[in-house]
């Protein structure tokens, strides 16, 4: 009897055991569809949305009488295209100072909306994309207005451009620094309060908003004289720690709202996520802004991403600069100073004219690089982000990315310098399985560092979707399927594309993880690809299922994986260095079950199409007869 009960605990607590693993798949099953749930629900609401502003569309041009406005903020296309008039007050000034001072034909989309209603004196957010004229929404409306305009720049070198831009069209500007000489201080303290306004824009660094007592007294002197006419924020996104550029002293600008209420505000960004506007809102005092949202999309560029292998494509990049881009401008942007040393070096030896341009160079040689290159003296500047802000050169032909940028926001705008004449040019990234890593230990100590990199992991592995289309998302747009033109590698190659059956490769990876788990090992990404492809040194030897595909492909598999969450990354730090793992993520028990199967879309153009071709056909076969290692040092 005794036996029989012992036995009978077995069975029902193997049963409970097997009952519970159950239970935690159907569990993380929920939470799939859950988030697929969230994610249809999110799109259903932009789709109803846009309906809802098609039908008041439909209704208002059907009806003579004007509907009743809604709030300012939540104006719909048609109220908004009431400020496209040209008939306000001002609006023949602004007509001639558009020609006469800025010597420009006419308004691009948005310019002259934002002017109108920034003139009405309404606080606005303007998000444009990079190059599409963000400055003249203010600098024109300065030039009409009595008094001055002040405006926020993050940087002293923009000011620079801008101040000697605005001398060459002879309009009056000034700007205050930690570089400016007391003298110069003085003299433009004593224009803020001085009715004939000795200049129409001045500009300033935040730091000086928060810092100097001396100038918030001017400023204020300057408010109650009826001579400070608006406040435009540069770079507004800067303000928020969601952005991707955050500035501590943008944190403090909510004062010039608060002592200012009567002075209209213009924050201008060329990228911010409505979370990221919503937050400068709060941060600037500014209640219920008109935000005025230009389309992303950049008709003119050409975007396209490369598989990435270091050598190969450094030649390749020399290639097309030898042979498509011959004679053109360009950026070749780079992860790390080093990176932009050697990179520019093996341009070099092959005969092209690249110069370095990184953070820790000389601000002397800094400027003698923008240069040149402004000035075509040398065709391509191979830089890091520090060669950003106020690049403004119009016939930029390719921003070639050696590596990729550590999120979507990141790219747009550095891939934006590219074609601001409106003229075609290319964007091209390169993406390598080992760049994602050296960028994650840059950016884990972020908030959404880790999130955003993922995303631009999935811009460069997604070979489903538009690449445009997947920064509409981002940038919270409705796409338009004819938006793209073909205008991306995805759309123009999409018949190089086939599905594969990725639910054994995905369990061999697994497998190989819990057995490092099971031996204490930690499997760096390096050590990961090494044990699944067969290769590495031997430490413990065990039979497990090797991959017959291609270390490209074998790549391209894990990455997917992390993607969607059945690996993670883990990171440890060392005083000196900070280390990657892989591990099984959440949803790596889903793949315990038989009906559960995954799947991804593959490129058959670039490399064995043959081989993928297989590996659609055919499941990877059970290849049990392998010794492989797990382990070596694990750094
Ligand atoms: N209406 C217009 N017609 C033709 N060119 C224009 C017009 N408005 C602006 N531009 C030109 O477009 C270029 C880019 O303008 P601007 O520097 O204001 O862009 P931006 O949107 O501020 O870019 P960034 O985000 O890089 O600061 C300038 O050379 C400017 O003279």
């Amino acid at each position: 009897i005794l036996w029989n009960r012992e036995k009978e605990t077995q069975n029902a607590q193997a049963e409970l055991d097997s009952v519970e693993a159950e239970l935690e798949l159907v569990e993380l099953q929920i939470t799939e569809l859950m988030d697929k749930q969230a994610e249809l629900t999110s799109r259903r609401n932009a789709l109803l949305q846009q309906l809802e502003e098609a039908c008041d569309a439909a209704q208002s041009s059907s009806s003579s009488s004007l509907k009743p406005s809604k709030a300012d903020h939540v104006m719909n296309k048609q109220e908004m295209q009431r400020y496209d008039r040209r008939d306000f007050p001002w609006s023949e000034k602004v007509e001639q100072q558009l020609k006469d001072s800025f010597n420009l034909s006419k308004f691009r989309p948005l310019q002259l909306r934002a002017i109108n209603l920034t003139l009405l004196g309404k606080d606005l957010f303007l998000v444009m994309p990079t190059g599409r004229g963000k400055s003249l929404c203010y600098q024109l409306p300065a030039v009409c207005s009595t008094g001055f305009t002040l405006v926020v720049t993050p940087l002293v070198s923009l000011m620079e451009d801008q101040i000697m831009y605005l001398k060459s069209i002879d309009v009056s500007a000034a700007m205050l620094n930690a570089s400016i000489n007391k003298e110069s201080v003085k003299t433009v303290m004593a224009g803020m309060t001085d009715v004939k306004s000795p200049f129409k824009l001045l500009y300033v660094t935040p730091e000086k908003i928060a810092k100097s007592k001396l100038f918030m007294s001017r400023l204020e002197k300057a408010y109650n004289a009826n001579l400070l006419s608006r406040i435009a924020v540069d770079e507004v996104h800067c303000c928020s720690q969601w952005g991707h550029d955050f500035r501590p002293d943008y944190k403090l600008l909510g004062i010039l709202k608060r002592q200012f209420p009567k002075v209209p505000l213009l924050g201008i960004t060329a990228t911010a996520t409505s979370s990221v506007l919503k937050d400068c809102e709060k941060i600037l005092c500014v209640s219920q802004p008109i935000t005025l949202t230009s389309s992303f999309n950049r008709t003119n560029l050409y975007y396209e991403v490369k598989n990435s292998d270091n050598e190969a494509s450094i030649s390749d990049i020399a290639s097309l600069i030898n042979s498509k881009y011959k004679d053109q401008s360009g950026i070749v942007y780079v992860f790390s100073q080093k990176d932009a040393e050697s990179v520019s070096t093996e341009l070099q030896k092959r005969d092209i004219l690249a110069y370095p341009y990184h953070a820790n160079m000389d601000p002397q040689d800094k400027s003698r690089v923008h240069h040149k290159w402004t000035s075509n003296k040398i065709r391509v500047v191979v830089a890091t982000v520090a060669f950003g802000m106020g690049i403004d050169k119009p016939d930029v032909r390719f921003v070639i990315h050696h590596t990729i940028s550590k999120s979507i926001e990141n790219y747009y705008q550095e891939s934006g310098r590219a074609g601001r004449d409106d003229h075609p040019a290319d964007c091209i990234v390169y993406f390598g399985f080992s760049d994602i890593f050296r960028i994650s230990t840059m950016v884990v100590m972020e908030n959404t560092g880790q999130q955003k990199l993922l995303q631009m992991v999935d811009y460069c592995q997604n070979f489903d979707r538009c690449r445009r289309s997947l920064m509409a998302v981002h940038f919270d747009e409705m796409w338009n399927e004819e938006g793209c033109n073909q205008m991306c590698d995805t759309c123009r190659h999409a018949q190089d594309c086939i599905t594969v059956d990725i639910t054994q490769h995905a369990r061999q990876v697994v497998q190989i993880l819990e057995l490092a788990a099971s031996n204490n090992e930690k499997m760096t990404p390096l050590k990961l690809t090494d044990a699944w492809m067969g290769k590495g040194p031997a430490k413990h030897r065990k039979m497990i299922q090797t991959t017959t595909l291609s270390r490209l492909k074998a790549e391209a598999v894990i990455v997917q994986l992390l993607l969607r969450g059945y690996l993670r990354e883990d990171f440890s730090f060392t005083p000196y260095t900070t280390y990657i793992y892989i591990k099984l993520g959440r949803k790596a028990p889903l793949l315990k079950s038989q009906a559960h199967s995954l799947t991804m879309k593959m490129r058959t153009t670039e490399s064995e199409p043959a081989e993928v071709s297989k590996v659609h056909i055919d499941a990877p076969q059970e290849s049990y007869n392998f010794i492989i290692v797990l382990s070596g040092p694990s750094r």
